[in-house]
C-alpha cells in the first residue's frame, strides 16, 4: 500500500465496516482521481467541452465537474489562468451540488477557504444574490480571496471570522449556508499523506466540539425555510451522523433532505451511531451528543446522509447531509439593524465614519479618502472610457481601495473583511488605477478595447509570463472613432486574463506579478 495508514484509524474502519473493510482498504492501491470544474461563469460546460485541451469524462454527482489526467497538468495551461475551470477534488465537488443554489440566493460559505467550493457557488448564483465567503484562518483566507478573483465572481465579499461574529453582522439573514466543516479528514488520506500523519493531532473528538459549535452558530444565521448543508471528508460517525442527530435533536424546525438517487451516493451509516452508543465515552461530553441522539428518530433519519466511499466511486471519501428548514420563506430585509437611509449611503458620511470597521482605518491608516464625489466620479470616468456600460452596483472606498459591493458597508461593520466585494481599482492622484480582479470578471463584450490573443504563437504565455508585447495598433479591437490608447483587456482565445495598457505599438503588462506563469 502507497499510504502509510495509522493502525488505530484501520481497526475503527475494520470493526465499522465488516465485510466491506477488504475492499475499502484495495482502493488505498488504486491512484487518486483528478478532476477540473468548469466556471461557468465564464464558459458554458458545452462550449468548454469542445475547446477543452484535455479529455475529460462526467463526474456523476456535478454536472459541470469532469475527470481529466492529472499529468496533463491542468494547471499549466492558460485556460486556467483565465478561469475557465477549478482544479478540485472530484468528491469535493458534491457538497454545493446539494445546496440547491438558486440565482438571487443569500449564500454563506462558513468555513470556505481555499474556495473550491465557493466558486462552484459563486458559479451557480450567475453574478445575482449574495455569496459570504468566509474562513477562520487569516492566512488561509489569501487563497480563497484570490480565487473569487480569478474566477471572475462579483458578488461576494470575503471574511476572516469567527461564526458566532458573522451571526451577530447577520441574524437569519441567508438561505442557504454550507459547512464544509474542518475534520479529521480520513477521507482525503489518499490524496494527501499529510492527512494521515496528523490523523491523531486532528482527533476526532476535538473536530467534534468544532462541528457542534458551528452547526449550532449556523442555525442561527439561516432566514426560516432556508437549507445547510454540512460535510466532512472524514469516515468518522461522530463527525458525521452524531452531528446531525444531535443538531436534529436540538433544532426541532429541522428536517434531513434524501440526496438525489444515481448519483454515486451511498446512504449515512444510522447502525454506525447504536455502535457508537454500545461503547461508553464514544463521544467526549463537551460534543454535546446525547445517548438519545444517538438512538433515537434522530438517528434513523441519518441514513437520508450521504457517503462517497473511494471503493464505490471514482473519488475520495466524503460526508454530506442536507438540513432544511421547515419555516416558511420570508424577505429578509437588507438593511442592517437600526441604520438610516444617512447611514446607508457610502463614503465619508458622519454616521459611516462612526460605524467604520476594525479593519478599515488599520490597514491603510496614513491614507485620505477621496471624498464619496470623487470617488464615484473617477471609477465613471475610467468606466465611461473603457467599458461598454458601466457595471451595476454602488462603489465603496474601503482600505484604500474601490469595490463594488453586494451590501451595504454597514453590514461589515466591525467584521474582518478581506474584501467587501468586487475589487475593481484604487484611485491615485485623483485617477482611477483600475485592479485585476476587474479585468479577470469582464466578458470581452464588456471593454472598449480587446486584444486577443492566441494559443498557438505563444503569445498569450509571453502575457502571463509579465513581458511587454509589441502589438500593432490595428490589433486592438474596439468601435470606431475610438483610440487604441488606454487600458486594454488581454483575452486568450476570447476569455479575459487581465489588462495591459497600450501606447505607441507597445503593450505595457499589467498582469499582477504574484500570478505570473513561471
Ligand atoms: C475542509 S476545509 C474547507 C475547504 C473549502 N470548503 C474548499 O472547498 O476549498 C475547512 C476549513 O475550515 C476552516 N475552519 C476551521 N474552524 C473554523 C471555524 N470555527 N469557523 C470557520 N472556519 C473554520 C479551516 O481554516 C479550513 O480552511
Amino acid at each position: 500500500m502507497a499510504v502509510q495508514l495509522p493502525v488505530a484509524f484501520l481497526q475503527r474502519m475494520e470493526a465499522f465496516l465488516g465485510d466491506q473493510y477488504d475492499d475499502f482498504l484495495v482502493s488505498y492501491d488504486n491512484p487518486r482521481y483528478a478532476g477540473i470544474r468548469v466556471n461557468t461563469l465564464k464558459i458554458g460546460v458545452r462550449e468548454f467541452r469542445e475547446i477543452s485541451p484535455f479529455e475529460l469524462r462526467p463526474i456523476p454527482w456535478c454536472d459541470s465537474g469532469f475527470y481529466v489526467d492529472e499529468s496533463l497538468r491542468p494547471g499549466k495551461h492558460p485556460y486556467y489562468h483565465a478561469g475557465l475551470y477549478y482544479i478540485q477534488e472530484p468528491s469535493a465537488m458534491a457538497p454545493a451540488e446539494v445546496l440547491d443554489i438558486r440565482p438571487g440566493d443569500r449564500v454563506l460559505d462558513l468555513c470556505a477557504a481555499p474556495g473550491g467550493k465557493s466558486t462552484q457557488i459563486a458559479a451557480k448564483l450567475n453574478g445575482q444574490g449574495i455569496l459570504v465567503t468566509n474562513d477562520i484562518s487569516a492566512e488561509r483566507t489569501k487563497a480563497l480571496a484570490k480565487n473569487m478573483e480569478l474566477y471572475g465572481v462579483r458578488n461576494a465579499i470575503v471574511l476572516n471570522e469567527t461564526p458566532e461574529r458573522i451571526a451577530r453582522a447577520f441574524p437569519g439573514y441567508f438561505n442557504k449556508i454550507l459547512i464544509d466543516a474542518p475534520c479529521s479528514g480520513e477521507g482525503m488520506f489518499r490524496k494527501d499523506e499529510d492527512m494521515a500523519r496528523q490523523w491523531e493531532r486532528h482527533s476526532i473528538a476535538k473536530c467534534t466540539v468544532m462541528q457542534r459549535d458551528i452547526l449550532r452558530t449556523a442555525a442561527s444565521l439561516l432566514a426560516p425555510g432556508g437549507r445547510i448543508v454540512y460535510s466532512t471528508c472524514t469516515f468518522a460517525p461522530e463527525e458525521n451522523e452524531a452531528q446531525i442527530a444531535a443538531f436534529l435533536e436540538q433544532n426541532p424546525a429541522f428536517e434531513l433532505i434524501s440526496l438525489p438517487e444515481g448519483r454515486g451516493f451511498s446512504p449515512g451509516r444510522p447502525d454506525w451511531l447504536a455502535m457508537l452508543a454500545e461503547k461508553a465515552q464514544a463521544l467526549p461530553e463537551e460534543a454535546s451528543v446525547s445517548p438519545s441522539a444517538l438512538e433515537g428518530p434522530e438517528a434513523d433519519a441519518t441514513s437520508r446522509c450521504g457517503r462517497l466511499w473511494p471503493h464505490l466511486i471514482e473519488g475520495e471519501g466524503h460526508f454530506l447531509a442536507v438540513l432544511q428548514h421547515k419555516g416558511e420563506t420570508r424577505p429578509v430585509s437588507e438593511e442592517p439593524a437600526g441604520l438610516s437611509a444617512e447611514g446607508r449611503s457610502l463614503g465619508n458620511s458622519p454616521v459611516s465614519r462612526q460605524r467604520r470597521g476594525r479593519n478599515e482605518p488599520v490597514r491603510h491608516p496614513g491614507k485620505k479618502a477621496p471624498n464619496e464625489r470623487e470617488l464615484a466620479d473617477s471609477w465613471r470616468a475610467f468606466a465611461s472610457e473603457h467599458l461598454a456600460a458601466i457595471p451595476d452596483g454602488e462603489a465603496l472606498w474601503f482600505g484604500g481601495h474601490v469595490y463594488i459591493s453586494p451590501v451595504a458597508k454597514e453590514r461589515l461593520d466591525g467584521l474582518k473583511t478581506v474584501r467587501p466585494g468586487w475589487y475593481v481599482g484604487t484611485v491615485k492622484n485623483g485617477r482611477f488605477q483600475p485592479g485585476h480582479p476587474l479585468a479577470a470578471a469582464l466578458k470581452a463584450d464588456e471593454a472598449l478595447r480587446v486584444l486577443d490573443l492566441s494559443l498557438a504563437d505563444g503569445e498569450a504565455i509571453r502575457y502571463l509570463k509579465g513581458e511587454t508585447l509589441e502589438i500593432a495598433e490595428s490589433r486592438i479591437r474596439r468601435p470606431a472613432k475610438i483610440g487604441a490608447k488606454g487600458f486594454v483587456l488581454v483575452t486568450v482565445d476570447g476569455f479575459s486574463l487581465g489588462f495591459g495598457k497600450w501606447l505607441d505599438g507597445l503593450l505595457k503588462n499589467e498582469y499582477p506579478a504574484g500570478w505570473r506563469w513561471t
